[in-house]
């Protein structure tokens, strides 16, 4: 019997999200540039008679452990399309805020497809792991490939960004969370009567992705959707000043919230920051993170 595989996979702060106008699909045009962050979440994925799926950490009891979950889509789909039966056992260490918009879910389903495919020694090319991942969710193949990446398309259709340098981050994590479907229609309702323009890339955000300048990075930051994600929940403004109160460089909503994102210059200004968010009252937590991080890789068989 195989032993059990565990992958770790990444969270993602969007550094510019650029939302077009909603498509006949109901999917927005994007110009997502993703970077992935060092808070991670864990899969395992271990032989078993049919497919289970369990998860621990402190907001396990909001990941939903029925068929829903991306992690065992993600193992169906893998299934599916060699010809096998999804039998495995799927657990997920969950650290990745979830709901807040820093993509828990995707990440969890492309690091259940790494796992079930060295499990299973399917050995799908990376190609078909990534078309898998798309039809996942428009987050998913990001989760896979990890460190920067233009998403155009819905989000799906990536080209690698090169990053220059270390950025350090502060992410503070709201009580509860936001939908992203609700977030995308808020923009919709925000944006009724307007030209919403074609979604394009920053070329001064990904140069300064490149060269490694947090300085310039934190003036490059931008969101279309943090107006539509502060309509529906107004605390996070409290939040986003705390934060810039604190010292931080630039403060965002991250892609749909309602997790907030400070850029900040180093790690003692991280957790100068993070302590003064925590007292502040306005988020459950503070966490502090860096980036880039790998992409989905196996960690243990
Ligand atoms: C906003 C972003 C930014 O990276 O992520 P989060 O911040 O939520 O993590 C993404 O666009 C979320 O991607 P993901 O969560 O994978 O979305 P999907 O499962 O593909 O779609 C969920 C729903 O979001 C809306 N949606 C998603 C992507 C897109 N380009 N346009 C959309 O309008 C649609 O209403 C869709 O039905
Ligand atoms: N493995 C998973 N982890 C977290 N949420 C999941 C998972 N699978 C499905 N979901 C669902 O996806 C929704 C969005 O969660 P998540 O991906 O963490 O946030 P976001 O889309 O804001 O980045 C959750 O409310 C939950 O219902």
């Amino acid at each position: 019997m195989s032993a059990p595989v565990t992958v770790r996979v990444p969270a993602k702060v969007n550094v510019q999200l650029a939302v077009g106008a909603a498509r006949p699909d109901g999917f927005h045009d994007l110009a997502n540039v993703f970077l992935a962050v060092g808070l991670y979440d864990e899969v395992t994925a271990a032989p078993a008679d049919t497919l289970t799926i369990t998860c621990s950490g402190p907001d396990a009891a909001r990941v939903p452990l029925d068929s829903t979950n991306l992690a065992a889509r993600a193992a169906r789909a893998l299934a599916e399309r060699y010809g096998i039966e999804p039998a495995v056992r799927l657990h997920i260490a969950k650290d990745i805020p979830v709901a807040g918009g820093m993509a828990g879910g995707s990440a969890d389903g492309a690091a259940a497809l790494v796992a079930c495919d060295a499990l299973w020694g399917t050995g799908a090319s990376r190609d078909e792991l990534l078309a898998i991942c798309a039809e996942l969710g428009s987050d998913v193949p990001f989760s896979l490939v990890g460190g920067a990446a233009l998403g155009l398309g819905r989000g799906e259709k990536l080209t690698p960004v090169e990053v220059g340098g270390t950025f350090h981050w502060v992410f503070a994590v709201a009580d509860g969370g936001l939908s992203t479907p609700a977030v995308y229609g808020e923009f919709d309702r925000l944006t009724a009567g307007t030209e919403v323009p074609e979604p394009t890339a920053s070329p001064a955000l990904l140069a300064a992705l490149r060269s490694g300048d947090a300085g310039a990075l934190a003036g490059a930051l931008s969101n279309d959707l943090q107006p539509a994600a502060l309509s529906l929940r107004p605390a996070l403004a409290a939040t986003l000043a705390a934060g810039t109160e604190a010292g931080a460089w630039a403060a965002l909503v991250s892609g749909s919230g309602p997790t907030t994102a400070f850029l900040v210059p180093d790690d003692a200004a991280g957790q100068k920051v993070a302590d003064a968010l925590t007292a502040s009252g306005t988020c459950r937590d503070a966490r502090v993170a860096v980036s880039p991080a790998p992409g989905a890789r196996v960690e243990r068989f």
